[in-house]
């Protein structure tokens, strides 16, 4: 288990290269056939990268062990987004869910029997996973991507020309903590939440995809008075702790899955930052 510590900004603010890749980049969560997890004590976030091959994937007792339950899901909900390839199966209490590439499955906390599997075995699905401690049960139910209410931001003046595509968040359906998203961009188009924000309710998690092998996006974190950044390739996850802006931009367009878990579920409560502070 892939285990990340919440640190203050004083101690981030001292890190080198690898030490800021050690806490706050995760670089190997998606490994064909495998489930794979990393813990953040950042709002106890679990995220998880679900690639079934052949057999179905299900959670691991050392998964269980590190929410101290029986049952991963005991007092958990998840998020489930399909990133591409094909199709996924996904049964929840004896029910099978079919997710088509871009579209998301919440499951609810208590959910038993919990299983991945690829419809078609010679095109399997990649699955990107977002759980939080929960304290209520909220119906399991299925996302589409029209149903996301995709919202138009940002300029080609500004090269930040792209489409929030919101699948798990209030307006749409309960849940405890959860909200998850995906944005993508227009050709030509680079920069992500530009300008930058902060949500010290909130924490976040930043799953880049959809880039060549040779693609990178420079991640913008820290405090906006003193940023640093990660140099991130494809399927790697960024954990943006509350206390750091989360932008960056790329040597190509790429896409990435946000979610959020922390005090409150409004998307828009979001500080913005002046665009002269940063430094
Ligand atoms: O709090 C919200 C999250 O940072 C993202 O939704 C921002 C984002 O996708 C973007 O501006 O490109
Ligand atoms: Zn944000």
């Amino acid at each position: 288990m892939d285990i990340r510590q919440a640190i203050h900004f004083e101690q981030a603010e001292t890190l080198d290269t690898e030490g800021l890749r050690r806490h706050f980049l995760i670089e190997d969560l998606f490994v064909a056939g495998e489930m794979r997890a990393a813990y953040s004590h950042y709002d106890r976030l679990v995220l998880l990268g679900i690639r079934p091959e052949g057999t179905p994937l299900a959670f691991s007792a050392a998964l269980a062990k590190s929410a101290g339950v029986a049952d991963f899901l005991e007092r958990r909900e998840l998020a489930v987004v399909n990133l591409g390839g094909g199709a996924a199966r996904i049964s929840v209490d004896a029910l099978d869910h079919v997710i088509a590439p871009f579209e998301a499955l919440y499951i609810g906390k208590g959910a038993k029997g919990v299983a991945f599997a690829a419809v078609d075995e010679a095109s399997p699905p990649k699955l990107y996973g977002v759980s939080a401690p929960a304290h209520a049960s909220h119906p399991t139910r299925k996302i589409t991507q029209d149903e996301a209410s995709p919202q138009a931001l940002g300029t080609s003046e500004a090269a930040n020309k792209r489409t929030i595509y919101k699948y798990v968040h209030d307006g749409l359906l309960p849940t405890c903590q959860l909200m998850l998203g995906i944005t993508r961009f227009e050709p030509g188009s680079v920069w992500n939440t530009m300008p930058a924000h902060l949500h010290d309710r909130r924490m976040e998690a930043y799953l880049y995809f959809d880039m060549p092998e040779d693609r990178m996006v420079v991640h913008l974190m820290g405090r906006p008075e003193a940023t640093r950044h990660l140099i991130v390739r494809n399927e790697q996850v960024v954990i943006s702790p509350p206390w750091s802006i989360h932008s960056g931009s790329g040597t190509g367009s790429y896409a990435f899955v946000w979610a959020m878990a922390g005090d409150n579920q409004s998307f828009a409560d979001m500080d913005f930052v002046p665009m002269g502070t940063l430094r």
